[in-house]
C-alpha cells in the first residue's frame, strides 16, 4: 500500500472506532483485525503502519472526534509527513481543506476532569497520552524476582511491589519460556498493590468478588499459596479464562459463578464467614487510560452513573460476607471521585462498624483510602480502601 492509502485506510479503521465506541460494540484491535480480513492485498508492514497510525490518533484525543478523517487530521497536525499524504490520490484522502477545523490535542475527555480526584494535577493529565511500560509479577510460589528480573532483556524491580518487574514499553513476553511455565503473569504494579493490600495468610479464606479472569486472585494465591481463595464472577466468559491460568501457575483457585441479582446465592454457605472479601468494582478504567486510550471514548455520564449504582450494590453485597474481625477491600482502576474517595465514604455513611484500615503506604491518601495515580506513583491509576469489621 502507498502511505497515502495507509493513512485512508486508518481512517476507516478510525470511523468503526467511533461508531463502535458509541454504541459500546468491539474494540479497536478487533476491527483493525476485521478491517484487513478482508484486504488481504495488505501485507505485513502495511498492517503495522496502519495499526501504528490509527493508535497514534486514539492517544492524541482524549475527546472522542467527530470522524476518523478529524482523528487524523488532528494526528497530520503534528506531522508535516503525514499532513502531505493528504494528497487526494486515488486510494488516498481528500487534500486537507483550508477551512477544515483541526482538533487540538487532549489528554482527558473535557466532561471527566471536574469529576477527577482533587489529587489529579495538571501534572496527571499528560501521562494519560503516554504509552506505558509493562509490568510484571513474578509468581513467588514458584520462583523469585532476582531469578526473573535476569531472565527478562531490560527488566527493572518495581518500586513499591516485592513481586514486580517493568519492562520497556512494547516488550513481549507471550513466547518467553518463563511467562509459559506460569513463572510471571502480565500485571500492573497497582493491581499488585491490590493483592498485597488484602493481606493474604496460610489457612485464610479469601474471597475475590469481581475476580474476572483472575489477576488478582492469582496474585493472592502467589502470596499465600496456602490460602483458601474463591474467585467469584458474574461474567461466565471471563472467569472460566481463570482455570488454564491458574494451571500455569500452579495456583489451587476454586471459581463461582454468580447471578445478578442474587450474586449471594452462589454463597449460601459462606455469609459472615471469610477472613477477606476483595472487591475490584467494574469501573471507568479511567486509571488505565494510557494502556487502553479508546476507553476515554467510551464513557460518558450515563455509563458512569450505571457503574457508580454497581459499585455501591456489590459493596454492599460483597460486605455481607466478612466475618466478624475480617476485612473487606474495596479497589478501583479509576480516578474519578465519585467511583473512589466519595464510594467508598459513601459506603461508610450506610454502615456502621467498619474501621477503615492502612491498606497500603504507597501513592497518596484519599478520602477512606489511597489513591495512586501514573505521575505520582509510575502505576495505573488506581484507589484502594481497606476496612475491619467490627
Ligand atoms: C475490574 S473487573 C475485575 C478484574 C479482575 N479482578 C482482575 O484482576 O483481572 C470487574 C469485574 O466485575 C465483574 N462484575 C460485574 N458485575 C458484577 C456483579 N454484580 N457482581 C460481581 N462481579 C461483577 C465483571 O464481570 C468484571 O469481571
Amino acid at each position: 500500500m502507498r502511505p497515502a492509502a495507509r493513512v485512508q485506510a486508518a481512517i476507516e479503521i478510525l470511523d468503526a472506532v467511533i461508531a463502535s465506541a458509541r454504541e459500546g460494540g468491539a474494540p479497536a484491535d478487533a476491527l483493525i483485525r476485521d478491517y484487513f480480513r478482508s484486504r488481504r492485498y495488505a501485507g505485513s508492514k502495511d498492517r503495522r503502519a496502519v495499526r501504528g497510525l490509527v493508535y497514534d490518533a486514539i492517544r492524541r484525543h482524549g475527546d472522542m472526534p467527530a470522524s476518523g478523517r478529524a482523528a487524523m487530521l488532528g494526528l497530520a497536525q503534528d506531522d508535516p509527513e503525514l499532513a502531505a499524504q493528504f494528497d487526494g490520490s486515488e486510494h488516498g484522502p481528500a487534500p486537507i481543506a483550508p477551512d477544515e477545523p483541526i482538533l487540538e490535542a487532549s489528554n482527558a475527555p473535557q466532561w471527566v476532569k471536574p469529576l477527577a480526584s482533587n489529587l489529579v494535577g495538571d501534572n496527571d493529565w499528560p501521562s494519560f497520552n503516554q504509552r506505558a511500560p509493562l509490568d510484571l509479577r513474578v509468581n513467588l510460589a514458584r520462583t523469585d524476582r532476582e531469578a526473573m528480573v535476569s531472565a527478562f532483556e531490560g527488566a527493572e524491580l518495581t518500586p513499591f511491589s516485592p513481586m514486580g518487574l517493568r519492562l520497556p514499553t512494547d516488550s513481549r513476553v507471550d513466547d518467553h519460556a518463563a511467562y509459559q511455565d506460569g513463572l510471571v503473569e502480565v500485571q500492573d504494579e497497582a493491581s499488585q498493590l491490590v493483592a498485597m493490600a488484602c493481606r493474604p495468610a496460610t489457612g485464610q479464606r479469601i474471597v475475590d468478588f469481581c475476580a474476572g479472569a483472575g489477576g488478582k486472585s492469582l496474585a493472592l494465591a502467589a502470596l499465600a499459596p496456602e490460602a483458601r481463595i474463591i474467585a467469584a464472577d458474574t461474567d461466565k466468559r471471563r472467569l472460566s479464562a481463570l482455570g488454564p491460568r491458574a494451571e500455569r501457575a500452579g495456583a489451587a483457585i476454586e471459581t463461582r459463578l454468580m447471578n445478578q441479582p442474587n450474586e449471594l446465592a452462589a454463597f449460601e454457605d459462606g455469609i459472615g464467614r471469610f477472613d477477606t472479601v476483595l472487591v475490584d468494582a467494574p469501573c471507568s478504567g479511567s486509571g488505565t487510560w494510557r494502556r487502553s486510550p479508546e476507553l476515554r471514548w467510551r464513557l460518558n455520564p450515563e455509563r458512569l452513573e450505571r457503574l457508580v449504582g454497581l459499585q455501591r450494590d456489590i459493596l454492599d453485597k460483597a460486605a455481607q460476607l466478612v466475618r466478624p474481625g475480617g476485612t473487606l477491600v474495596y479497589a478501583v482502576c479509576s480516578i474519578i471521585e465519585r467511583e473512589g474517595a466519595a464510594q467508598a465514604a459513601d459506603f461508610e455513611s450506610r454502615h456502621s462498624g467498619w474501621m477503615v484500615q492502612d491498606a497500603l503506604d504507597v501513592g497518596r491518601s484519599d478520602g477512606p483510602g489511597r489513591l495512586l495515580t501514573p505521575a505520582h506513583d509510575g502505576t495505573d491509576g488506581f484507589f484502594i480502601a481497606s476496612w475491619r469489621k467490627g
